[in-house]
Parts: structure tokens; sequence; C-alpha cells
């Protein structure tokens, strides 16, 4: 196993000149910058099917999924399989939606009256899609089909359409303008920053980008563990710190470093907080402070991840953070842990952000760009 490893002390000057008011950026720290094993020290976290690849050196990325910038992007080829992977990933919202509409339903269709708008709409809203969107769903019905007799395959068409239309959003690719371009990923605890991380640096490297990660949830020994390993498996950097180190220290050296060896992402991971721990927050400022000096306009991104199975509390996590921190987009993580993947039409509804990322399961393909056409189609197949 070959392990290099180089110890080098931070840059207090260019960390305090970045922050001169505060508390210098870990003054004595040293920040491990890492070049993956051969093989990987552990078994990669939740990934087992691709486990067995062996992990590349940074030079030799680990190919991916075919190159994509956006779905709007994709070729048609990839457009199916952007389908298909909605498909399978919201599996349980489908199956809970799709039992439930056609519960509805008799061989000989239905009447479209109030009990039946009433029905439709509580089918609907279990899906935490909230009250706004399931209304104005079961309302397009009202207004097509009230006083008719109508088949599943007509409720079936009008939603999805009517979803699709929701969903809509303008092409969100990620922003990434320079080299390197930054990305910092927030969220609370337990949302899926790290995993998200994990797969979305294995979907850069897919698209022949150089990536560097940053370990920056000091806080948490496991995450910097878990940070790692898909670092190995991946076969990119990573630049980590000491437990306890302050983050805007690994944050700024992850940069440093990416900037050394001409990456063109440095992804940064941070601890889980909520929006109302007031230091915490003010410890995000400065992450992106450190960074900007360091890089023009960086972060060039800010990704708030939620977590799908929390429903509607994903709401309210939005809505403090997107302020908050500066966010410029979503990772809508866990779609595949629940019933509850309507909540991406209050996510889309109530917040400006685009959904850039969807995530779709554990493993290390299982995310993908957020298509709405793709989605709403997805969400109602059978
Ligand atoms: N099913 C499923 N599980 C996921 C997905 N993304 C993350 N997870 C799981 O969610 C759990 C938490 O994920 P992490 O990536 O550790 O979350 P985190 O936000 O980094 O956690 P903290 O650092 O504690 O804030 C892990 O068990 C992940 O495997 C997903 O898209 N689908």
């Amino acid at each position: 196993m070959v392990f290099w490893r180089s110890k080098k002390k931070v840059d207090d000057s260019a960390a305090e000149s970045a922050s001169p008011s505060e508390a210098p950026v870990q003054g004595e720290a040293e920040i491990q910058a890492e070049v993956p094993p051969e093989q990987p020290a552990a078994p990669a976290p939740a990934a087992p099917a691709s486990a067995a690849q062996p992990v590349a050196s940074a030079a030799q990325p680990v190919a991916a999924e075919a190159p994509s910038s956006t779905a709007a992007d994709d070729p048609p080829a990839k457009k199916g399989g952007l389908f298909a992977r909605f498909k399978s990933g919201l599996q349980k919202t489908r199956q809970a939606l799709n039992t439930d509409i056609r519960d509805l339903f008799k061989d000989e269709g239905r009447l479209v009256d109030d009990e039946f708008l009433g029905e439709l709409f509580a089918k609907l809203i279990r899906t935490d899609m909230g009250a706004g969107p399931a209304e104005e769903l079961r309302d397009d019905i009202a207004k097509r089909y009230r006083g008719r007799k109508v088949q599943l395959s007509d409720i079936i068409g009008s939603i999805t359409e009517q979803t699709r239309e929701m969903l809509r959003q303008d092409a969100a690719p990620l922003n990434l303008p320079g080299t390197p371009s930054v990305i910092l990923v927030v969220g609370v605890n337990g949302s899926g920053k790290t995993t998200s991380i994990g797969k979305l640096s294995n979907h850069l490297v897919g698209q022949g980008k150089k990536v560097v990660l940053g370990a920056g949830d000091t806080f948490r020994a496991a995450a910097v563990e878990q940070l790692t390993i898909w670092s190995q498996r991946i076969g990119c950097d990573i630049v980590t710190g000491k437990p306890g180190a302050d983050p805007a220290s690994v944050a700024y050296q992850t940069v440093d470093k990416a900037i050394e060896i001409g990456a063109d992402v440095a992804i940064i991971d941070t601890a889980g907080r909520l929006q109302t721990q007031s230091n915490l927050m003010q410890e995000l400022d400065k992450i992106r402070r450190v960074v900007s000096k360091k890089i023009e306009n960086a972060p060039h991104e800010v990704l708030l991840v939620l977590d799908a199975t929390a429903g509607q509390n994903a709401l309210s996590q939005a809505s403090g953070f997107s302020d908050a921190a500066g966010c410029t987009g979503i990772v809508l993580a866990k779609l595949d842990g629940s019933a509850r993947g309507g909540v991406i039409l209050p996510i889309r509804r109530q917040f400006q952000l685009p959904v850039k990322f969807v995530g779709l399961g554990e493993s290390i393909e299982d995310i993908a760009p957020f298509d709405a056409d793709q989605f709403a189609s997805a969400l109602f197949s059978d």
C-alpha cells in the first residue's frame, strides 16, 4: 500500500489576512494532503456493488457515468437512463402513489365528483407534497373532468403533466467557472452531505474532472474517515485536518491543494448544523470568507443537502439555510428512502433555489442531475 502524505504548516499569514478580525485560522495545525493508496484501507461506506473496483490514482480516475453537465445536455439515450434511474430510486413513493390512485378506480372508470376529488387529494398529500400542490393537482383534475367518467390513465396523464409544470426550472448546471471551482456542501446533521459529496465527486471524475475533497467536518471523526474512503475509491486527493481543527483552515488548505495540483473542482464538506446555531452559521461565513480570499467569487456553489425522508421538515431546513448560508442549489438526498418523495414539489415551489442533484441510494452511482420532465414521468409511472 502506497501512502503519499505531505504534512505542512498552515499558511498563517494568508489565513489570518483572510479573516483579520478573527482568531487565526488554525495556527500550527498540520493538514494532511493525501494521495489514496492503491487499495482501500477499509470497506467503502454503503457501496458494496463497486467496492471491488481498484482504486485509481488521481491521474487515473475511475470511469463513472457518461459526461453530462445537466440533464438537459444529456443525449437521448441518457434520458432513458435517467428516467429508469428516477423510476427505480422513487420506487417507494411511486408504489404508494400508484397503489393509492389505482385504488380509486373500478374497471368501468370513475365519476369525477366531490367525493372522488376529496379522495384523490388525500392520496396525493400522503407523499408529503403539501396542501398547496395537492390542491392544485386536484383542482386541475376538477377543471378538466368534473361530471365525467374517467379512466385511471386520464388521471395519471393529467397529474403527470401538471407535476412536470410545477417542477420545471431553468437549466441549473453546476456553476464551475474556474480551475479550481469551489463547492461548499452544507446541511443539518445526517442529511447526507458526506455521502452526496462522494457520489458527486465520482460523477465529476466520470466527466474527466480532477477533484480535491476537503474534510471540513472536523467535528465528527467518522465523517473524515468516511470521506477519505470515498476519495480512495474515486481516486481523488483529500485534505484532512486534525479532529476539532478549524474547518476554515481545512477549507483554505483544500483550495490551496486544488490550485497546486491544477484540480478542476474542490469540494468541501462541513459539519451538520441547524440554521439557528448562530456560532456554527458564523463558522460557515468564515469558511466562505477564507475561500473567497483565496479565489475571487468562491465558493462558486453552496449546495444544501436536504434529506427527503424528513418530508415537510426538509422545508423548514431549506428556508433557514438558503439565506443564512447563501445557498445556490439543493441536493435532495435519500429520495429512495421513503414514500415522501412528493416533498420535492414544495421545495421547488417555495424556494428560489434550483434542485441540482437528487440522491437515489447509498451506492456511488446513486446520484443524478435533476430533470423535471423525467422526474415527473417516473414519479407516476407504474
Ligand atoms: N438510501 C439513501 N441513503 C443515503 C443517501 N445519502 C446518504 N444516505 C445515508 O444517510 C446516512 C447519513 O449520511 P451522511 O452522508 O453521513 O450524512 P451527513 O450529512 O454527512 O452527516 P453528518 O456529518 O453527521 O452531518 C448514511 O447512512 C448514508 O449512507 C441516499 O441518497 N439514499
